[in-house]
């Protein structure tokens, strides 16, 4: 099921972000070109894994989750609801901080309501301070996570929920590699 993403994993380029070695794909980068058929593929897996069941809202972190969120709310009929990276100051801006292996910055969220049922989608989690910052904004705004799913796991990160990966990667010198499914 999860053929088009394997072998696209296994022969993306890299290239170093200071001590990271940064791998480039179409699903987490969107370069060189982001296929239809993976990405179908990709948000399809999602919805069978995930549990939507009275979800009233899908939120995910720009950049990169984007299409996937789109994809996924475009088959599901839920609104999508993305923290950017630019303040808004509505009122009940939620701001929090987010770092990753190679990058520090502040995420905004607007528009969840105490109460409602959300799931947190992304592209990939490495260092997982991206879904910390992102589930600690929704705590803030007083949504009930309801699950989380990130296509792609590098190595073994640890966010304090359990989190629904539909590949797991190790990443060396040489590129990268898939070490597990549907986790
Ligand atoms: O687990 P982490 O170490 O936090 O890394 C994962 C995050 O890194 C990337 O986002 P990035 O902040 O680079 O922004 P982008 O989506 O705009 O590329 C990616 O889209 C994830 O959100
Ligand atoms: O190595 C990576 N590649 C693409 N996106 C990422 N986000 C965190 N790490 C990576």
């Amino acid at each position: 099921m999860l053929n088009r993403l394997i072998a696209s994993l296994e022969s993306c380029p890299m290239v170093r972000r200071g001590e990271y070695n940064y791998f480039i794909h179409p699903i987490t980068d969107g370069v060189p070109l982001l296929e239809p058929s993976l990405l179908r593929e990709v948000a399809c897996a999602m919805v069978c894994v995930m549990d939507l069941q009275g979800v009233d809202k899908i939120v995910t972190a720009e950049a990169m989750g984007i299409h996937i969120g789109t994809a996924l709310s475009m088959i599901t009929d839920i609104p999508l609801n993305i923290m950017r990276k630019r303040q808004y100051s509505l009122p009940g801006e939620v701001a929090v901080d987010q770092s990753t292996g190679y990058s520090n910055g502040r995420l905004y969220l607007n528009g969840i309501e105490k109460g409602d049922r959300v799931v947190v989608i992304d592209d990939v989690i490495s260092t997982g301070g991206t879904l910390k910052a992102v589930i600690a904004a929704l705590e803030r705004a007083g949504a009930e996570v309801v699950d989380i799913c990130v296509v792609i796991r590098r190595g073994d990160p640890d966010v304090g929920r359990p989190v629904r990966t539909l590949v797991g990667i190790e990443v060396d010198e040489k590129g990268v590699h898939v070490v597990d499914t549907f986790r």
